[in-house]
């Protein structure tokens, strides 16, 4: 049985490939709601009614995967570990970076990877699933002890036709795509636009290049694979033009009133760049502006005295 932890738009869509029978949600402590019902609209072809059981005290999954968003990760898994198996492999789906580590730090003794996916889900209501774009999944070990799970892990969520690969670095593939999050997610979110329309914004045009030249300093202080300024910003604006109808999930996030996975891409950038010596003006002023966005309007008014963001991005409804 393999159980989902975060019944959302990733959840769903693995809920509705893998085959069925073999798969339920980790309900929230003392739900009363009932289990997920809901059509799933897939790439091609007509839509799948799809009714996915919770999972129930009795039964013990030998797979865990979290689709809960970054900020709700921790807190998800101290309520539902208890009643899993420590054998049980757990993979994280979580985008950006900071939460995987708090997982694997925080339970030393789990077998914890983490998966870096390009598949695109969304929920336009309760009831139905929208699979808007295929992707590619990678899996990796997060700890030594997941390393012989991988196999394993590999083949079978293979079995949901998801296109699914193991990844021998996967801290490298995460830094990789929470790059480009960090060059799009915060503009578009912060101009209220579709990723391909940011490329022509002023706003965008202002401070892409030196946000560029932070990460750049980061990655190769960090160990990462370094990479010239000029070549991040080459791959950020070819995923905003390959991506340019999408609104960013941050944006979404913004819009439907949620928090925003900010803290774990350019205010994870910050923070790491601030403890390695390394000044990170440009991702901490977008970690703060995508956090006013979220604040109360009136909290706005009254904690800066500056005015609202809406009167300083005039596209911002
Ligand atoms: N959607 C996509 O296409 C992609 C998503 N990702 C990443 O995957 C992660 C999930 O994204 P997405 O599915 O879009 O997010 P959603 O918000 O759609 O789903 C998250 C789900 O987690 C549930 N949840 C939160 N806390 C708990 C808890 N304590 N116990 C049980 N369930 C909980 C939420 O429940 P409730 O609805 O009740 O709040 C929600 O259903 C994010 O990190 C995202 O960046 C990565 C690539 C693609
Ligand atoms: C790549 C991008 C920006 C596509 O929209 C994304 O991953 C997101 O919206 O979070």
């Amino acid at each position: 049985m393999i159980a989902i932890l975060g019944a959302g738009s990733l959840g769903r869509l693995w809920a509705a490939t893998l085959p069925a029978g073999q798969v339920a949600f980790v309900p929230r402590p003392q739900t009363s709601a009932e289990s997920p019902c809901y059509r799933f609209h897939p790439v091609n072809g007509e839509p799948v009614p799809t009714s996915v059981p919770w999972l129930t005290p009795c039964q013990s999954p030998d797979l865990l995967l979290v689709t809960t968003k970054a900020g709700d990760t921790l807190s998800a898994l101290q309520a539902t570990l208890p009643s899993i198996p420590e054998s049980t492999p757990i993979v994280l789906f979580q985008n950006g970076m900071g939460s995987q580590q708090a997982v694997s730090e925080h339970w030393p003794e789990r077998s914890v990877l983490a998966a870096s996916t390009t598949e695109g889900a969304n929920r336009p209501s309760p009831d139905r699933l929208i699979h808007a774009g295929r992707g590619q999944t990678w899996v990796g070990a997060l700890s030594g002890n997941a390393e012989c799970h991988l196999e394993t892990v590999v083949e079978r969520l293979a079995r949901s036709g998801l296109a699914i690969a193991p990844e021998a670095d996967i801290l490298a593939r995460l830094w990789h795509k929470l790059v480009i999050n960090a060059g799009i997610n915060p503009f578009t979110a912060i101009l209220d636009c579709a990723n391909g329309d940011l490329l022509s914004q002023a706003f965008y045009q202002r401070w892409i290049a030196p946000l560029c030249r932070e990460i750049s300093n980061i990655s190769q202080i960090s160990g990462q694979p370094a990479e010239a300024p000029e070549a991040i910003r080459h791959r950020i604006e070819a995923v905003a033009r390959s991506t340019s109808a999408n609104t960013s999930s941050m944006r979404a996030d913004v819009i439907a009133g949620r928090p925003t996975e900010i803290d774990y891409m350019n205010g994870y950038l910050s923070e790491l760049g601030q403890r390695l010596g390394v000044k990170t003006p440009v991702n901490q002023m977008l970690t703060e502006q995508v956090k006013q966005l979220t604040r109360p309007y009136q909290q706005q008014e009254s904690c800066d005295g500056q005015p609202p963001l809406q009167d300083l991005h005039p596209n911002r409804r």
